[in-house]
């Protein structure tokens, strides 16, 4: 693949069954696949009809006969393998997120890296994946056997593609189930390189499948009764549904959904370090980040010192061609987003925050990407609690600063939202750190720096944000089931 931004065309077939690129045997209806930076469309993507859905399921229900019957030691060494060739990949997969999502190379490298060190991490785990022996009267005992659930459906977001397909069948595949994955229609490009490469890595034929399409095809999957579980990240109204639907069929879900996370900024930090955690929070991927801390609350006494810094560091951020070395931010996912995002920023205006920097579109100088859906980022100030942009997810590079008094009230005003997917704190105090992230309604905290992505640690939401954890040893429990084994050592004492 060439990496020159505006050159890349892709023939080849996006399904994935039985070891190999397919056509879809029906739905067959094309949407478009745009590559964000230039607004130039890359490839056409055949939805999925039920009966492609139908074989997907199947053939990883083939696969999954063998793969459940082999040992943790042996899934581990090919889940290494798998890893392996992501790492030898890394520039063309990065390169191939960056073309058809619209981030940075810079960003897209360390979203491969993220990608094979959960397959690494899981290899780690598949070993020792176990259950527990427990002594009973008379010699008598039991044990558990963790067993897999058979075959997973993941359901992915177009903004981190390839991340969020390996956050979902590394663990499952780790404990022996199979997966059929669908990404979303706007980014289907790189996930059918990830199943190339467990391929490569000698799983069985079938463990690991891509339908493309969008709710339609979504929706055959979720209603397959030969799904047993569903592990979905997107937005909360779809996660709505898929829940719905899982509960016709007593699928367990994992729902990964959206936020509006709280980033608290205390005047005894380190300014500086606050300052780029507030840029971490807020514009990684063009601010089309779930976790996000769009809601940046600093202490009145370094509101000026910190505002004046965020803008000054806003405003250097180097916007444009994606795949080149210094580009820091590239292009929104498409049209339709760009207009939304647009649209929230001039609602802010109406209801009287201020645009402190950006919000505006970008215009290129290189006319290759005059067509592309780039925007500054911007930082409002001025703002309130009642705000549309304070309340609601944008999904788009916009901080809303608003400042504070006191820890009892800041605390108060960071959980009054329906959303609990992160939150952050900076400040020099530890006891303070400790004590608001303790009162943080939220699953994922971070204490003096945000959004950086061990995949050591759980990572998922509380209340509206979606409940089941990704990442860290935590997930084993969501594509895992307890067996229990009642094992009689004497004779059966019959109450008959
Ligand atoms: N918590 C997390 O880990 C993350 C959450 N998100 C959230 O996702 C949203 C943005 O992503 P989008 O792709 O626009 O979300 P979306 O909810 O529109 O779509 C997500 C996926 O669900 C599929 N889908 C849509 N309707 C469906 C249906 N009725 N049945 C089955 N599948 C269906 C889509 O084709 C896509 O693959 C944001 O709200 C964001 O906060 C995004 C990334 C990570
Ligand atoms: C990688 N990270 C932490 C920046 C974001 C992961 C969650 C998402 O898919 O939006």
């Amino acid at each position: 693949m060439s990496s020159v931004t505006g050159t890349v065309t892709i023939q080849q077939p996006l399904n994935y069954r039985a070891g190999g690129r397919v056509q879809p045997v029906d739905g067959g209806q094309a949407e478009e696949v745009y590559e964000p930076a230039t607004g130039r469309v890359i490839c056409k993507v055949l939805c999925s009809g039920q009966k492609e859905v139908d074989l997907a399921v199947q053939s990883a229900k083939a696969a999954f006969k063998i793969w459940s019957q082999m040992s943790g030691m042996e899934r581990s060494r090919v889940l290494l393998e798998a890893a392996r060739i992501i790492r030898e990949q890394r520039e063309e997969i990065a390169t191939m997120e960056t073309i058809n999502n619209g981030k940075s190379i810079f960003e897209a490298r360390v979203d491969i890296d993220i990608s094979w060190q959960c397959l690494e991490y899981y290899a780690g785990l598949a070993g020792s994946l176990a259950g527990e022996h427990i002594q009973l009267p008379g010699g008598s005992f039991g044990y558990t056997r963790r067993e897999p659930l058979g075959v997973c459906v993941g359901i992915g977001a177009w903004n981190y593609p390839f991340q969020i397909a390996c956050w979902k069948s590394a663990p499952a595949l780790a404990c022996g189930n199979a997966m059929v994955f669908k990404p979303s229609p706007f980014t289907p490009v790189s996930v059918v390189r990830l199943a190339e490469i467990f391929t490569e890595a000698s799983v069985p034929k079938g463990l690991f499948n891509v339908v493309q399409g969008g709710a339609a095809t979504g929706q055959f999957l979720c209603h397959h009764p030969d799904v047993a579980k569903i592990s979905f990240t997107g937005s909360v109204p779809t996660g709505i549904k898929i829940m719905e639907m899982a509960a016709k069929g007593i699928k367990p879900v994992t729902l990964e959904l959206g936020g509006k996370s709280p980033l608290i900024i205390f005047s005894d930090c380190s300014l500086e370090n606050a300052v780029n955690g507030a840029l971490m929070a807020n514009f990684l991927t063009q601010g089309e980040v779930c976790c996000n801390g769009t809601r940046v609350f600093v202490e009145r006494k370094i509101l000026d010192a910190f505002t004046k810094e965020v803008v000054k560091r806003t405003q250097k951020i180097k916007i444009g061609d994606p795949l080149l070395e210094d580009t820091r931010m590239g292009a929104l996912i498409n049209r339709p987003h760009l207009d939304r995002v647009q649209g929230f920023i001039k609602q802010a205006k109406e209801q009287g925050a201020e645009v402190l920097c950006g919000g505006d579109l970008w215009v290129p100088d290189d006319p290759k990407l005059k067509n592309g859906y780039y925007m500054r980022p911007c930082v409002l100030g001025n703002c309130t609690d009642d705000m549309t942009c304070v309340k609601e997810e944008i999904f788009g590079p916009v901080m809303s600063i608003l400042p504070f008094d006191t820890e009892e009230e800041v605390v108060e005003r960071a959980n009054n939202t329906k959303f609990g997917l992160a939150g952050g704190v900076f400040t020099r105090d530890i006891q303070k750190a400790h004590r608001v992230v303790a009162a943080l309604k939220a699953g994922m905290c971070f204490i003096n720096n945000y959004n950086i992505s061990p995949v050591e640690l759980p990572f998922g939401g509380y209340k509206a944000s979606g409940f089941g954890r990704e990442n860290g040893r935590a997930a084993i429990e969501y594509y895992s089931q307890l067996k229990t084994v009642c094992v009689e050592m004497g004779d059966v004492e019959s109450v008959f």
